[in-house]
């Protein structure tokens, strides 16, 4: 349902995706780690067809996002790293552009306008600016915009980043709901959340894939989740103490 295949990105002479491919499967739960620069982003924004790649080609559902955009973005639901890109918008006034540029009729776009509102928990914030919500409310607003027509296909990139605990605990219970019946893709760098909702990773390093399987297997034994992507990704970004 998603496919990289052999993607890059280029800025000048630097390569912020290098010649990445995986596949995730109908139904699969996978987990996008690496650490903060390593593509993550810049990888989802090529897969759903925001940015174009320098190299490569990206599928959702078999359509190449470059090529035939409109009928695999009709499948797929985006959550882009930073909430919803619209921020004078309110909830409502965004939920009904998107509603309307998914081909949605009037009757079919309240009914799903009033199911996401439901999910997303939105009724006390639909009529202000998103510009002026919670860092959560924004993200639950990015949350519904990104599941209003209901995609088969999900990209999350940072769901649960920036969140309280409780806020956490309902974006995780609501991925975990959609994850019974929808292909997800999520970048994280909560290690609990990867446990929690996911069986698979890929793990992403200096725009390089390094790792694609199961979680269990990138652990060796009496190694934590933090343990194994530290030796794997070498401690990239790690803070070094004054005494070194
Ligand atoms: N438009 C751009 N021009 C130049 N460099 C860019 C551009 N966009 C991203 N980059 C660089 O590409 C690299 C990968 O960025 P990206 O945002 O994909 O990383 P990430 O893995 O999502 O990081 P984080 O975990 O911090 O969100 C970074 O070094 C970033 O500075």
């Amino acid at each position: 349902m998603i496919e990289a295949d052999r993607l890059s990105k280029f800025y000048g002479i630097f390569a912020a995706s290098r010649d990445v491919s995986f596949q995730v499967h109908r139904g699969e739960v996978v987990a996008f780690l690496g650490p903060n620069g390593a593509g993550k982003s810049t990888t989802m924004k090529l897969l759903t067809g925001y940015l174009s790649p320098s190299e490569g080609v990206a599928k959702i559902a078999g359509h190449n996002m470059m090529t035939d955009r409109l009928k695999g973005s009709a499948m797929l639901g985006y959550l882009p790293e930073n909430g919803p890109l619209y921020p004078d918008a309110t909830p409502h006034s965004l939920l009904m552009f998107f509603g309307e540029a998914r081909g949605l009729n009037p009757a079919q776009r309240k009914e799903r306008i009033d199911a996401v509102v439901d999910l997303c928990n939105l009724h006390t914030v639909l009529h202000k600016p998103i510009s002026k919500l919670s860092k959560g409310y924004k993200q639950r607003v990015g949350m519904a915009q990104a599941i209003l027509h209901e995609p088969e296909v999900l990209i999350l990139d940072e769901p649960t980043s920036g969140l309280d605990p409780n806020q956490i605990r309902g974006v995780r219970d609501m991925i975990r709901r959609l994850g019974e019946s929808k292909t997800i893709l999520l970048s994280t760098h909560i290690f609990q959340e990867v446990d929690a909702l996911a069986t698979r990773a890929i793990v992403i390093n200096e725009g390089r894939l390094i790792y694609d399987g199961a979680i269990d297997a990138m652990k060796e034994p009496g190694e934590s989740l933090d343990d194994a992507f530290y030796r794997m990704t070498k401690g990239v970004n790690a803070l070094t103490t004054v005494n070194g």
